[in-house]
């Protein structure tokens, strides 16, 4: 069964862009259609989400870099546009996670991935973390956490994801899309 996951992210020095890239070939993988949406066009090939790709979607992965422990404003002024879905309901019972990336490995990317779930709590969506079941989440020396996936980017932001990141992402995205399908 074809299902369409929307990969909604912000990055400005590009960690954010190589998690949300891994997420969307690991859906591609599963046989999913993956879309890689913006807030805004920073790079040539950037496609700004539209409130339509939300409403027509069947699943949402959603990250931001981590800001002073919370979500990215550009992230934060789109969800400010969606009252409108929220009041017809039109996001509710769609799967969903969470991804971030932080400079410090304490810097606060676990509070960031629970302020990046609040709006889509609201809308109704239904939260996946990452279960322990996924090896690298007890294995990992930087980023993972049971409440998304996450990245330890350094002070310079110059870190690569590492293996057990990358993993972890792509255990995000093949996630998503055998829920995605279990609830068609
Ligand atoms: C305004 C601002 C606030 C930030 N706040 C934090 C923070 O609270 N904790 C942290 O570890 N890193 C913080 N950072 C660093 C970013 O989280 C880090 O650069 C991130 O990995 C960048 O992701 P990107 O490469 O996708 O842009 C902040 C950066 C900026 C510009």
């Amino acid at each position: 069964m074809s299902v369409t996951i929307v990969v909604l992210y912000h990055s400005s020095h590009g960690s954010v862009a190589a998690m949300a890239h891994e997420i969307a070939e690991s859906i591609e993988c599963q046989g999913g259609n993956a879309l890689l949406r913006t807030f805004v066009a920073r790079e040539p090939h950037d496609i700004v989400i539209s409130k339509d790709d939300l409403i027509q979607c069947d699943g949402l992965a959603f990250g931001t870099p981590t800001r002073f422990g919370m979500m990215a404003s550009q992230a934060k002024a789109f969800w400010e546009t969606t009252s409108d879905l929220w009041l017809k309901g039109q996001l509710i019972d769609k799967p969903a996670c969470v991804f971030s990336s932080s400079s410090s490995m304490h810097g606060g990317n676990e509070a960031t991935l629970l302020n990046l779930s609040l709006p889509l709590l609201h809308h109704g969506m239904m939260l996946m973390g990452v279960p322990y079941e996924v090896p690298e989440l007890l294995a990992t020396q930087t980023g993972g956490t049971p409440y998304g996936a996450s990245h330890v980017a350094g002070a310079q932001n110059s870190a690569r994801l590492s293996k057990d990141e990358i993993k972890i992402c792509q255990s995000v995205g093949q996630r998503l899309v055998k829920i995605t399908r279990k609830l068609q």
